[in-house]
């Protein structure tokens, strides 16, 4: 990251994404001076950064290393208005949900951009983020984007942009899904009777160490699932209840199919 010194970074709305990404960056050598950050809400941490040298909604420079759009996508349209002067050969990123390659270019011209759709582990480095570039991004491009995202975790490069709608459903929003799960376990350990606090930590570790032990042990889902579960045992009464035609998974399915259909409605 140390190399993006030179010409500096331009962010253009700095929350969870947005601050996520500067914190790894800076981690991996990214100097607070070479930043420029836009954020009509600068909170602690943009204050906090602008102390260190970072420049806060202040002028940006001629010509960016890089740019990083962090906005949510209703607001995209009038921040890519205001950045129609940048130089055609800097690379924009862009987090935005739904935002097509094809809307950025009608914006911001023939110039190399890509689309990004990380999530929220980012803030602890366990993000995981898919990319795809226009035709304009070539290896060089792709591969400044896969350092930059590789801050904060994992990256993978799609084959098509249409790919980025269900990886949004899947890996996007998908920590929600797992924050629900995790809710859910709370309140049921609190139905069975179990006092507050503990139904919590038992929750969060349950979540927490099973999600950890997928990640280390690198064995497949199913197979971790099937260790627990004792033949007639507790897990499988459970089990035959969560698997019913209409349970759990068919709901994860319906649930990644309606977030699938907003990311496309998005770019409409
Ligand atoms: N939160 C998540 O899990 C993920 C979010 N994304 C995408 O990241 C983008 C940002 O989402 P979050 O960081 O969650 O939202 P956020 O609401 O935390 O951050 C958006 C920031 O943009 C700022 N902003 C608003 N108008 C602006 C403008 N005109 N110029 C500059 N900054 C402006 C806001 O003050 C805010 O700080 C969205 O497009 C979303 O689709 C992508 C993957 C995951
Ligand atoms: O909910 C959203 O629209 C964003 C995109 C993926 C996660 N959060």
């Amino acid at each position: 990251m140390k190399d993006l010194n030179d010409g500096g970074v331009l962010v253009v709305g700095c929350g969870r994404m947005g601050g996520a990404l500067l914190d790894g960056w800076i981690a991996q050598g990214l100097q607070p001076a070479s930043l420029w950050i836009e954020d009509p809400h600068p909170g602690d941490r943009l204050l906090a950064l602008a102390a260190q040298g970072a420049h806060v909604n202040a002028p940006r420079p001629a010509r960016p290393a890089v740019v990083l759009l962090a906005v949510k996508p209703q607001m995209m349209a009038e921040v890519l208005a205001g950045l129609a002067a940048l130089p055609a050969d800097v690379p924009v990123l862009s987090v935005a949900a739904g935002v097509s390659l094809q809307q950025y270019g009608a914006a911001l011209g023939d110039r190399p951009i890509i689309r990004a759709m990380p999530n929220t582990p980012a803030l602890v480095g366990r993000g995981i983020t898919a990319i795809i570039g226009n035709d304009h991004a070539g290896p060089g491009h792709l591969a400044l984007a896969t350092r930059m995202f590789s801050a904060v975790g994992e990256v993978v490069a799609l084959e098509a942009e249409a790919q980025i709608d269900a990886v949004t459903a899947i890996s996007g929003s998908g920590p929600a899904y797992l924050f629900l799960f995790a809710e859910a376990l709370e309140q049921a350990a609190r139905a069975l009777g179990l006092p507050e606090a503990l139904a919590r930590q038992l929750a969060r570790g349950t979540v927490g160490g099973a999600a950890a032990m997928m990640v280390a042990s690198g064995r497949d889902a199913a197979e971790l699932r099937r260790e627990v579960t004792s033949p007639a045992g507790t897990t499988a009464a459970a089990l035959a209840v969560l698997m019913r035609p209409d349970g759990l998974p068919d709901l994860i399915a319906q649930a990644a199919e309606a977030a699938r259909d907003r990311s496309v409605a998005l770019g409409q």
